[in-house]
């Protein structure tokens, strides 16, 4: 548990982070050697309580076997109605970066502020319908914003362009903030995310619904170099 891998994360832009929620559980060491040879330099792992977001995915014990089985950091996405429960015990698993949702949250200064004294990277995430003077207390104490490009919950969802306005708006405001987006991110959408000054893309289904993960990461890789600096 440090704040070295967050550092990691952050060389590692522009970068396409694979999203586990649609990989293969029943094969997860094989799906993470397949992910570390396509290149993935950061692992994004979906935490879905079934309470701040209609589904269930999964909790400590797997994030403790990713770290297991992968030095890559993680990239925690917390969709989950009390994050202040679940922080430390996420990073006691090897969470590296922890990202909370806004819309769960009283005082959104005061959590990031709690997560930050972890040792661990701090993220806010915002859902499309949240305005960004939402997230506004904490972005000056906070690593990372997360654009949430579907209402979170679900993969598979459609790309929702009210994210390009958003991450132009804090590229402009917080020059120096990393910016991730995540949902209905592919070959299409990934090119408009990074001209919008995106840092770090979340990638399910682009990934995941393809046979050869290493030909699908470079398709995006290539998309984000196609736009200029
Ligand atoms: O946080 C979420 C969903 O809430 C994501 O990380 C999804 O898992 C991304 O999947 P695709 O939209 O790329 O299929
Ligand atoms: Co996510």
């Amino acid at each position: 548990m440090s704040r070295d891998k967050l550092e990691l994360i952050r060389k590692s832009a522009p970068s396409v982070l694979p999203s586990l929620l649609l990989c293969d559980f029943g094969d997860l060491k094989g799906e993470l050697a397949r992910l570390e040879d396509a290149g993935a330099e950061v692992l994004h792992l979906d935490v879905m309580d079934g309470n701040f977001v209609g589904n269930l995915t999964y909790g400590m014990p797997i994030v403790e076997g990713i770290r297991r089985h992968s030095d890559l950091p993680m990239d925690v996405h917390l969709m989950i109605t009390d994050p202040l429960a679940y922080a430390k015990p996420m990073v006691d698993a090897g969470a590296d970066l922890l990202t909370f949702h806004v819309e769960a949250v009283d005082d959104v200064a005061a959590v990031a502020a709690q997560i930050r004294e972890m040792g661990v990277g701090v993220g806010v995430a915002l859902n499309p319908e949240t305005p960004l003077s939402a997230i506004e207390p904490c972005l000056d104490i906070v690593d990372l914003a997360l654009v949430m490009s579907v209402k979170a919950g679900f993969g598979g969802q459609k790309f929702n362009p009210v994210a390009l306005d958003k991450l132009r708006s804090l590229k402009q405001s917080h020059p120096k903030l990393l910016l991730e987006i995540d949902g209905g991110i592919d070959a299409t959408t990934i090119g408009p995310a990074r001209e919008a000054g995106c840092d770090l893309f979340v990638v399910g289904s682009a990934i995941f619904k393809k046979d050869d993960y290493k030909a699908a990461i470079s398709v995006l890789d290539d998309a984000i170099a196609g736009v200029a600096e």
